[in-house]
């Protein structure tokens, strides 16, 4: 006999995923309880509700690419003809970073009154599955609770990883985990990696006027277009931060002053210097290790990555998973959170709609940032060969940068790519001033199935960045309206 379950759903992680789905199924009248707990990270970083997102993730480091951003319009101020601009006035860490910390509590506590009003029974402990079923939660004290469900969704998300090739690197290195929350600014700073977040910490730091080196294994953004990736890296160089390209740290040493000692070699010659800080940003892996996943039965790729089908289900029939901890999708909040709303529609308002992946939009947060959605022009080709695609770009530079001198060596780039047989566009990069505003609202045109005649018969808002989306001219491949001499 089906002995009484406490609760309709369980969920297991209180990141952007997690909390999505319980107070979407508890606002449809599902009985739900959600448990999150963060381990510290090797600095002690200890952070509240609301998972990597806003306390490691997006919100402090948009917060953050901001604050260095607005050093640099301390030029273009004095060019404007402010008058008390300083163009060379210090950043401060501390401020910077007691104001980002306290508006992270504020949020942390937003969570957990919003759990409370939406009914939502918030556990402050560490699960772990007992069988498909239960639930054994831990909470600091080492106290020990069970409690059972008929759902579990495992929404865990992702810590960082380290390289394994330097002993004892833990101790001798920082990750996002802590950076966003250090108490002294870290100086003179390696970053080691180079995606999103490596590219990203490392503009913001050298922005509020840290000296950076971000060192690169093999390419720019991995996955990117890569005319596009290197344009970032470029534009960085030229903006004063160093990239060691084609090697990894051989060697991480403490100095007596508390330095790091950085070896590395290229092409068979050793080098090594000190840096303040080493920052590693090799990627993440998916905090599912200690849930007993393997013992109930649930499927798991050999990086611990959870195995799901289109609707979220695991190998185990009631057990979903959701977000980072996921085989294959997308690392980004905005997919966590609808991917979970729609998980709650589906399990209790007996809705069929599933998560679609097609044309998500995302934007790298540096110092030039780049939004992009679809095909980058290398999975493009691979995916319909180089004759079936029409590439168009514009080089362009916003209106402000040619009338102030700082900017003057400095240029934007946007690129649509185009399938030749119904001209839908299956690729949008702009690389340029505020390119999560400028991308959003494309996204929705993608998604619509948008042709590039339907671009070139929307007029630009001039003068802005974004019109120059609407009038990019073909660099390889055929156009279609210049063979027809339109
Ligand atoms: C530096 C950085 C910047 C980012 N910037 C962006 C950005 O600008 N835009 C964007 O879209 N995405 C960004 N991301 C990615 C985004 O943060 C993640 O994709 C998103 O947070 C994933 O959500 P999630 O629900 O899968 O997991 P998470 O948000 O990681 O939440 C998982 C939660 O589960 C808890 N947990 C784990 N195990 C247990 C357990 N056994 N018991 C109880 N609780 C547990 C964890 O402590 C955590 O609180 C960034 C990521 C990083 C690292
Ligand atoms: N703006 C955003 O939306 C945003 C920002 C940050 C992160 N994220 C999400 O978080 C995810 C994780 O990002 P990430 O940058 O941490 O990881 P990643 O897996 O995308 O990149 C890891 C980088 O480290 C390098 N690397 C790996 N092992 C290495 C080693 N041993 N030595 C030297 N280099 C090594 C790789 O070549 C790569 O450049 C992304 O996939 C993204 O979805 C999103």
């Amino acid at each position: 006999m089906d002995v009484e379950k406490q609760y309709d759903l369980f969920v297991i992680g209180g990141g952007s995923g997690g909390l999505a789905c319980a107070k979407q199924a508890a606002k449809l009248g599902a009985k739900v309880a959600l448990a999150d707990f963060v381990k510290p990270s090797p600095l002690g970083t200890k952070w509240g509700l609301g998972g990597t997102c806003v306390n490691v993730g997006c919100i402090p480091k948009k917060l953050m690419h901001f604050a260095a951003t607005l050093g640099e319009l301390r030029h273009d101020q004095v060019e404007a003809g402010w008058v008390d601009t300083q163009v060379d006035s210090k950043h401060n860490w501390e401020k910077m970073v007691e104001n980002v910390n306290n508006h992270i509590r504020k949020l942390n506590f937003g969570y957990k009154n919003q759990l409370m009003r939406g009914d939502v029974k918030y556990y402050n402990k560490l699960a772990e599955l007992i069988d498909a079923n239960t639930i054994k939660l831990t909470d600091n004290k080492g106290q020990i609770e069970t409690v059972t469900a008929k759902n579990i969704l495992i929404a865990v998300g992702g810590r960082p990883s380290y390289p394994d090739n330097i002993p004892n690197i833990q101790k001798l290195v920082i990750t996002s985990d802590d950076l966003f929350w250090l108490q002294e600014n870290p100086g003179k700073t390696l970053v080691v990696g180079a995606s999103y977040v490596a590219l990203e910490c490392g503009g913001f730091l050298h922005g509020i006027g840290n000296e950076v080196a971000i060192m690169v294994r093999s390419i720019l953004l991995r996955g990117f277009d890569q005319e596009i990736a290197e344009k970032i890296g470029l534009y960085m160089e030229e903006k004063g931060i160093r990239f060691i390209r084609g090697c990894v740290p051989d060697m991480i040493e403490a100095t007596e002053d508390n330095k790091r000692k950085v070896t590395w070699i290229i092409n068979g010659q050793k080098y090594e210097e000190i840096f303040d800080t080493v920052l590693v940003a090799t990627g993440r892996v998916s905090d599912t290790q200690k849930l007993n996943l393997e013992k109930v039965g649930v499927n798991m790729n050999k990086n611990g990555k959870i195995l799901c089908s289109a609707d979220d289900k695991t190998s185990v029939p009631n057990i979903f998973a959701i977000g980072d901890c996921v085989e294959g999708r997308p690392e980004l909040t905005p997919t966590a959170i609808k991917c979970g709303q729609l998980l709650a529609n589906r399990l209790f308002n007996k809705a069929t709609e599933l998560m679609s992946y097609e044309f998500v939009a995302t934007t790298v947060f540096t110092p030039l940032e780049y939004g992009c959605i679809g095909y980058s022009e290398e999975d493009a080709i691979k995916k319909f060969g180089e004759d079936k695609i029409t590439v168009y770009h514009s080089i362009f530079k916003p209106l402000e940068w040619n009338y102030f001198e700082m900017h003057s060596g400095e240029s934007c780039f946007a690129k649509l790519i185009v399938l030749n047989d119904n001209r839908r566009v299956i690729g949008f990069h702009y690389l340029g001033p505020h390119a999560g505003e400028v991308t959003q609202g494309y996204a929705v045109a993608m998604k619509m199935g948008v042709t590039k005649e339907q671009f070139d018969s929307t007029v630009g808002i001039h003068p802005t960045c974004s019109e120059e989306l609407v009038q990019v001219t073909a660099v390889k491949g055929i156009d279609e309206a210049q063979k027809e001499g339109c």
